[in-house]
């Protein structure tokens, strides 16, 4: 029996999580003594913010070693666009078919979180932004929520259980304020006992105005107040950031900053970059619509073959300026415990990149996108 309704990752591994139609007709190209060598591409035909940020490639690095399949991708991290195949694998199908079902699940969930991620820190311009929604989903992949929006570039995460090397950021719940007799003990305290290295970032909207609160919290000492400011009582939220703003800066608090949290969507963020200094995030990132990835036959035993709306063959991604590493790296993000985004390429425009037969040779100079990660079962030195 799982426990907290999650899976035993051996399971997974095993191909024990697919669809049951996988297993079904596994049964029957058995019994009828067919089992064809395949190329399988993953590709997605529609992306609403026109890009994507690849994520999930752990996973499914995972999955298929060991396995008598080869696996060719995009690094994670990387930029795509519609159509691109993002990961080619080989292999007899039967020792795949029923693995699609996690192998999608990995990449569309992942790719879908680090898109989300990627598309917001390139509209807050600049303005550091955390995710703060792992709560919105099942604890059990609160790892990969965290990791996929680090990927797609925010500075910081607010889940203990994320991986390595990502760096923790959070500031104080309400609960904790409504612990004490007033905001102001309950900022005083956190500014005397929190760790040192803890960032004094006070919540100033539990009680009474955040005018009011944001400088009784200055007086107090804090470096940043965190306005979070309930939906029942927004109104007019650029006045309220403006006011509490302006009242900083005219009682001498200019360097105290605002954090917003609460509700942030990337219009919220386009909307008040200007006079908000950090973004904390929650659903917008961690309930992001997944990247609706599908998993096609390309190639039968040597022959290119596809389904109708998918081209037939095997494919290489080029990059036509030679700046490979640009686009195989990471493109909106970046790799795990790299100190910070690669600085975002999602001015990346698709019009330097060619989608071409496998076979066909690339103009002059051109780079491969595609890279070999898994040859036959074994992960390949990268
Ligand atoms: O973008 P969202 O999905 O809204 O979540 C982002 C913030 C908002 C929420 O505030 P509360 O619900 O007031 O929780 P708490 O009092 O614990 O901060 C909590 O701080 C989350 O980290
Ligand atoms: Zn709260």
């Amino acid at each position: 029996m799982s426990r907290f309704g999650s899976l035993d990752p051996d399971l997974i591994q095993s191909g024990g999580c697919t669809d049951i139609y996988f297993p079904r007709c596994e049964a029957v190209l058995e019994k009828a003594g067919l089992n064809p060598s395949v190329v399988i591409e993953v590709s997605v035909a529609s992306l609403p913010l026109g890009f994507g940020i690849l994520a999930g490639l752990d996973s499914v690095m995972e999955l298929f070693s060991g396995k008598p399949v080869s696996v060719s991708a995009l690094p994670e991290g990387s930029i795509f666009y519609e159509g691109e195949p993002v990961m080619v694998i080989e292999g007899y199908y039967l020792d795949i078919a029923r693995f699609e079902t996690a192998l999608l699940g990995f990449l569309c969930h992942a790719s879908g979180i680090a898109t989300a991620a990627a598309h917001i820190v390139s509209v807050a311009a600049g303005r550091p932004v955390f995710s703060f929604g792992s709560r919105r989903q099942h604890p059990a992949i609160a790892p990969m929520i965290e990791r996929a929006a680090w990927i797609g570039g925010v500075a910081g995460v607010s889940n203990t259980a994320a991986p390595a090397g990502i760096p923790l950021a959070g500031t104080m719940p309400h609960a904790y304020v409504l612990s004490f007799d007033s905001p102001e003990s309950a900022w005083a305290a956190y500014a005397e006992y929190a760790d040192p290295d803890v960032p004094r970032i006070m919540l100033c909207d539990t009680l009474s105005d955040e005018k009011a609160e944001a400088l009784a919290a200055a007086r107090i000492g804090c470096s940043a107040v965190r306005l979070d400011t309930p939906r029942s009582r927004r109104g007019d939220i650029r006045s309220i950031i403006g006011e509490v703003r302006w009242e900083l800066d005219t009682h001498g608090y200019q360097d105290v900053k605002i954090f917003l949290s609460g509700g942030v969507t990337a219009a919220d963020i386009a909307a008040l970059r200007d006079i908000v200094d950090s973004f904390g995030v929650g659903g917008a990132i961690a309930n992001a619509p997944v990247i609706d990835f599908s998993a096609d036959i390309v190639e039968k035993d040597g022959t290119p073959i596809a389904k109708r709306g998918r081209r037939s063959g095997r494919k290489q991604i080029w990059r036509l300026d030679g700046r490979g590493e640009e686009d195989s790296g990471p493109a909106g993000g970046r790799g795990i415990g790299e100190s910070s985004p690669a600085g975002s390429h999602l001015g990346n425009s698709r019009a330097g990149r060619r989608v071409l037969p496998h076979t066909q040779t690339p103009p002059a100079g051109a780079a491969p996108l595609l890279v070999e990660l898994i040859r036959a079962g074994r992960p390949v030195a990268t």
